[in-house]
């Protein structure tokens, strides 16, 4: 019998999870990992709530339920990593962090060690292919979660376990209600990571405080407003930026000079792009063109967590890793990570930070 640690957030996607394993005959241990914003009261608050849902949901399958605190690695490593990535001017992703160092990185190291594979609720597949473990997509595109994994590596990959990762949504709530779990009519959060949790804004202005610049239209080199660091925006926002007669977009900053660049109106050719480089590319299983002579791939990508997979080509020269888009993108993101799929979009590959 195959030994099982289940990650339960008290939501109705990791719920689901518990109680499939049930009905297939496992008898998962569960647990709650903790990583709250320190002194926050809300969060402490939504913290508890989950760990009471977490607790029902124990107890309704007689399984033991732990609660690992990794507040303080959270803090230590995914906190600081995207405060360092803001404060560079980039765009950080700390969910992509949080599954590759926290919830699949420390938990591991501490707990799931001890067990045979560990199971979450993300939207993902695993499958085995040339006698290896790839990850792979959803069968619900809209909440395909491969994007927040592409940092996770081969071992990490090839002990999870994703049951609902077949499942529509609508399917994995109408199991919940026909199981009478009482979250089943729960909102879908936002993530593990603060940033769904709590208000963005308020995370950077507490450590990273506020300096006003000017905002100033790209074409023009007109002042056309104000904003309080540069570290509040990020490569094509839209929203926030306090200006009337929109839509505006951000699509540049100095850093040095704290200064904002933006573009007026849809349509405009500064808020777009067609290609970028991949920096420190990482290979989840393997690099499948290892033995390829040309290294002109015909893949799909993603830029950030959206449900569409564009069509596009991966270059790899002298090492280097440069995706050529089939159509124009918005708001390319520096930090971001640019996460490469097989043609199909069925294989999540790697990533790499665009930089
Ligand atoms: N605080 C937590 N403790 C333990 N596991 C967690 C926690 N938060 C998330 N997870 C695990 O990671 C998975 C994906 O997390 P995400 O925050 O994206 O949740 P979700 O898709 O809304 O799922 P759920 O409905 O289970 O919260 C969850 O299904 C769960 O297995």
């Amino acid at each position: 019998m195959k030994n099982i640690a289940a990650l339960l957030s008290g939501g109705v996607d990791s719920s689901v999870v518990v109680h499939l394993l049930c009905e297939q005959g496992f008898r998962p241990t569960l647990f709650y990992i903790k990583i709250g914003m320190e002194g926050e009261e809300h969060m402490d608050c939504s913290a508890e709530e989950d760990i009471e849902l977490a607790k029902v949901i124990a107890r309704k399958y007689g399984l033991s339920l732990e609660v690992i605190d990794l507040h303080r690695q959270y803090w230590d490593n995914v906190a600081a990593y995207a405060l360092e990535k803001i404060k560079k001017g980039q765009t950080p992703n700390p969910d992509v962090m949080c599954n590759k160092l926290i919830k699949f990185g420390c938990f591991e190291q501490q707990v799931g060690k001890d067990f045979d594979y560990t199971a979450t609720g993300h939207y993902a597949t695993t499958l085995e292919q040339d006698g290896k473990i790839w990850l792979g997509t959803a069968k619900d595109p809209v909440k395909d979660q491969t994007d927040f994994l592409a940092q996770i590596d081969y071992l990490q990959v090839s002990k999870l376990m994703f049951p609902i990762g077949h499942l529509m949504k609508q399917e994995v709530r109408e199991i919940a209600l026909n199981a009478g779990l009482p979250n089943a009519r729960r909102k879908d959060s936002q993530g593990i990571c603060f940033l769904g949790k709590i208000d963005y804004n308020d995370f950077v202005r507490r450590f990273l405080g506020e300096r006003e610049g000017a905002i100033i239209e790209f074409e023009t080199g007109k002042r056309i407003g104000t904003h309080r660091g540069y570290w509040f925006h990020t490569i094509g926002q839209r929203k926030g930026l306090g200006l009337s007669g929109g839509p505006w977009f951000v699509v540049k900053k100095d850093i040095e000079e704290n200064i904002v660049y933006v573009s007026h109106g849809y349509g405009v050719e500064t808020q777009y792009g067609t290609e970028f480089m991949l920096s420190d590319f990482h290979f989840i299983t393997d690099d499948p063109w290892k033995d390829s002579e040309r290294k002109d791939i015909a893949i799909t990508f993603k830029i950030r967590h959206t449900p569409e997979f564009t069509k596009g080509r991966l270059l790899i020269e002298d090492g280097k890793y440069r995706v050529l888009s089939s159509g124009k993108l918005q708001g390319i993101a520096p930090g971001q990570f640019g996460v490469i799929y097989d043609e199909a979009a069925k294989l999540c590959i790697g990533s790499g930070e665009i930089g």
